[in-house]
């Protein structure tokens, strides 16, 4: 029989290395090092609870193993198809190109792809017997199709969650024979609608999207009762409980992307057999290409995807990170990689906002953690520039009409300010 915890853990060492912590009442808890730790080490690789590519990214044809997110192109075949150029030949590919065609298989009922038959059997053993669609795939009446036809609708790119997480829950809850331990698992994320003490709600969760949710819901209580009833379940599809469940993706679930293209332009660079003149080459072709992806493909050039993660979830944000998370496997296993020397006490702290947002001023960095994460930061770094003019980045001008809780917030310091 599968072990389940094989699926989901970090390494064992983890708590020789790490304390879970409550350190501050804003923050509540907290991952602490119990050990020094030197700028460029890995803390600790982890693999998802759950995860799932998103819809749009998949129908746009980036291949991906159904269960890892690990690429299905090769590097060629990816650069071909986003540049829009079939004529493009890669140089020292076999050293470089890291897909491995010869593992890949798919489900004899279904024929969603794997990267490889140990991914093909987790899967299976752990959603896909219940979730598989055999003939139906394709079948646009199936109730999970036109669910997820739905939230397409709902939701266009940039894409940053999937009902399809919901859905493959659900699915592990009835198939899993320890799903008490997942279960717990999930109880320790944060869940909350609304910010308790900073009465902050989930973005996902104003006004406007109700009725977006409610039949969202119907339609996964439906595919609930008819594939893969589980009665400690039920209370999950209620209102609340549904809604709960959206703001436990919300504001845990973690961003995932591969690509093959780019652990190619790693590898190849890497390549010491290479004189200078070639070097210089490679180099000016593979610049030709980021340019040519830029006109044709823009920021899309990963599978997209995303995941929760137990232990990544009990990391708090800095505008000042002192780790970062990376798929240096090229699949869904992420690695918390230290960006300086770390000391035993200090907390660990990752940035929750990506490097453009992070050059963000102070107000646009809150609101973004606010809308996402339903959290005033309190940071070293934004305490340290509580007295920076409230002044908005310019990218983020034209969303500020629609922002209600910006306001409350402008009046709240304009009028800390006059005191
Ligand atoms: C993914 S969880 C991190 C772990 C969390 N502290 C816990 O106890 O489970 C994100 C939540 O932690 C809190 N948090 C994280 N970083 C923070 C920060 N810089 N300032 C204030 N609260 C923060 C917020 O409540 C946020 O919604």
């Amino acid at each position: 029989m599968l072990d389940i915890n094989a699926n989901f853990n970090v390494n064992n060492t983890f708590f020789e290395n790490f304390e879970i912590k409550v350190i501050d009442d804003n923050k509540n808890r907290s991952l602490i090092a119990k050990n020094s730790f030197t700028k460029g080490q890995v803390l600790f690789n982890e693999r998802p609870i759950v995860s799932a590519q998103f819809p749009w990214n998949e129908l746009y044809k980036y291949k991906a193993c159904e269960f890892c997110m690990r690429p299905l192109e090769s590097a060629q075949e990816n650069i071909r198809r986003l540049a829009e150029d079939s004529t493009i030949n890669l140089p020292y590919l076999k050293q470089s190109c890291t897909t491995k065609r010869s593992l890949h298989c798919a489900c004899v009922n279904c024929g969603i792809d794997y990267c490889s038959e140990d991914c093909r059997l987790q899967a299976y053993h752990l959603y896909h017997q219940t979730l598989c669609l055999g003939d139906n795939r394709q079948n646009p009446n199936h109730p999970i199709n036109i669910l997820m036809d739905v939230w397409k609708q709902m939701h266009f790119p940039p894409e940053t969650t999937t009902i399809y997480l919901i859905i493959k829950l659900l699915a592990m809850m009835k198939q899993i024979p320890q799903n008490e331990e997942l279960m717990k698992k999930l109880s320790n994320f944060e869940c909350g609608l609304v910010n308790e003490k900073d009465q902050i709600p989930h973005k996902l969760l104003k006004e406007k999207f109700f009725n977006e949710l409610e039949s969202l819901r119907e339609m996964t209580l439906e595919i609930f009762k008819n594939n893969f009833y589980v009665p400690e379940c039920e209370s999950w599809l209620s209102k609340d409980g549904f809604c709960q469940l959206f703001s436990l993706f919300g504001r845990n679930s973690q961003g995932i992307g591969t690509s093959p293209f780019s652990v190619y332009v790693d590898n190849v660079s890497k390549l010491n057999t290479l004189s200078k003149i070639e070097k210089k080459k490679l180099d000016k072709f593979i610049d030709k290409l980021y340019g040519k992806l830029e006109k044709t493909a823009g920021n899309f050039l990963n599978s997209e995807g995303s995941g929760i993660y137990e232990y990544q979830s009990m990391i708090n944000h800095s505008c000042r990170p002192n780790a970062e998370i990376s798929f240096r496997n090229n699949n869904f296993e992420l690695s918390i990689v230290a960006l300086q020397d770390i000391e035993p006490g200090q907390e660990i702290l990752i940035s929750y906002l990506d490097e453009c947002e992070l050059n963000s001023s102070r107000h646009t960095r809150q609101k973004l953690l606010r809308e996402n994460y339903l959290f005033n930061c309190q940071c070293e770094r934004c305490l340290a520039e509580i007295d920076q003019p409230d002044v908005t980045s310019d990218e983020d001008l034209e969303d500020d009409d629609d922002d209600e809780y910006e306001d409350i917030d402008d009046d709240e310091e304009a009028e800390e300010m006059e005191n």
